[in-house]
């Protein structure tokens, strides 16, 4: 059983994880593809931030509920470090190989994450591409630090069998959308959707 780990905010979800999870299944070669709902990205303000079960009512209704499903794990295990959830999940999970899915935009700050570099070695990475953030992720320090462990893309359908240190960028369509500008759009409003 292959799964990709969407992890994130989810404030609101909205096509561009659709997108991005939808290419990975794909690429990957997944099973499925879980939108797991952080219960507080660690560098991210807690300003401006739905409540927890906003954010996970709102992946859930992008999901189909069987190649694509919104999980609160990540809050069950009580973590909100990647590094400690992959850690629990592959602990909980044996069978499973794991890929961490992500947007451009997380490579290029991967190298503030906690013990990232444990991380890269844990579970292999497919980044997806995001409009302005290509190529601050490819030439950012984790990319530079984990050059070595870049595998082509024609590797893909592979990437997540692999026991060793991997990580592939998928081309993709792109799609500029964002949780920011649903947000000052005035598309979310958690204030009704918790009714
Ligand atoms: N339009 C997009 N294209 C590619 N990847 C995306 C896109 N939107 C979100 N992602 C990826 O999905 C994951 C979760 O993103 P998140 O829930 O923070 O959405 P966001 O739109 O980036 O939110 P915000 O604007 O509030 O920072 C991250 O890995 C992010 O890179
Ligand atoms: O572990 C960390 O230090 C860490 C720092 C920043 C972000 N993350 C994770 O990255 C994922 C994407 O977060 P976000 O808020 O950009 O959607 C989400 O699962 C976060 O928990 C993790």
């Amino acid at each position: 059983m292959r799964i990709g780990l969407l992890g994130g905010s989810f404030n609101p979800a909205h096509a561009g994880h659709l997108m991005l999870a939808r290419r990975a299944l794909r690429a990957l070669r997944l099973d499925q593809v879980w939108l797991m709902v952080s219960p507080g990205n660690p560098l991210k303000p807690r300003k401006g931030m739905a409540p927890f079960r906003v954010r996970l009512a709102s992946a859930e209704r992008i999901a189909d509920g069987r190649r694509i499903v919104a999980t609160d794990i990540e809050s069950r295990l009580g973590q909100r470090f990647t590094v400690k959830t992959v850690g629990l999940l592959k602990q909980r999970f044996p069978h499973v190989h794991f890929v961490w899915l992500m947007g451009a935009d997380g490579l290029a700050q991967l190298s503030r994450w906690k013990r990232w570099r444990r991380l890269a070695a844990m579970v292999p990475i497919a980044v997806l591409p995001r409009p302005g953030s290509v190529s601050p992720a490819l030439r950012g320090a984790a990319a530079s630090v984990l050059r070595h462990q870049r595998r082509p893309s024609r590797e893909s359908p592979v990437l997540a069998e692999r026991k060793g240190s991997a990580w592939t960028f998928l081309s993709a369509p792109q799609n500029d959308i964002s949780a920011t500008a649903l947000r000052e759009s005035g598309q979310f409003r958690p204030e009704s959707d918790q009714e």
